[in-house]
């Protein structure tokens, strides 16, 4: 694991969310991108090195609306930035942890990603990231 790469924050509405986290963070969002495999739009801040990623559901089943639906907004997940996602996804599951994903799958702003199980991973949903070169 390198680095906090970002924050994920599931947002009901997308468009007040990034007028308000504009203002809170001084800062416009650097990039906004749909991510249609996973029914979200996505915006993101930058916050020294790490970034904030705000989210919004776009399809019933997606993970963001039903988290909206039972736990309301707020943060939704941890990202960290891996070297090799396959060396840290094979770490990872022999170490116990259960992932949600059998292969790395592309995320928003240029990223393998792959993500681990609340569950196992005391109540926080990981997920990890590979910058695609
Ligand atoms: C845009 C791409 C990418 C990026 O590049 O950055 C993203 O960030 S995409 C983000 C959205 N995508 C995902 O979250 C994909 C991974 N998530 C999942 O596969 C599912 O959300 C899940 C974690 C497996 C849960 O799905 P499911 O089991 O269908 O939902 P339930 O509502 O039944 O939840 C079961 C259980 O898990 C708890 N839960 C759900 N989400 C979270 C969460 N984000 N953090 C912590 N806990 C979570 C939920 O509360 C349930 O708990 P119990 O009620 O105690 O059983
Ligand atoms: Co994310």
């Amino acid at each position: 694991m390198k680095n906090l790469e970002h924050i994920g924050i599931a947002v009901k509405d997308f468009a007040a969310a990034n007028t308000l986290f504009t203002k809170l963070l001084n800062a416009e969002p650097y990039k906004i991108e749909e991510v249609a495999s996973e029914g979200v739009n996505t915006s993101f801040f930058r916050m020294g090195e790490a970034k904030i990623e705000l989210l919004e559901g776009l399809t019933p089943d997606s993970a963001i609306t039903k988290f909206l639906e039972k736990k309301g907004e707020g943060i939704h997940h941890l990202a960290f930035e891996v070297e090799d996602i396959y060396a840290e996804m094979e770490r990872l599951r022999a170490e116990g942890f259960t992932l949600l994903n059998e292969q790395p799958k592309r995320g928003a702003d240029n990223k393998l990603v792959c993500f681990v199980h609340p569950k196992t991973a005391n109540g926080v949903l990981v997920e990890l990231c590979q910058e695609i070169k």
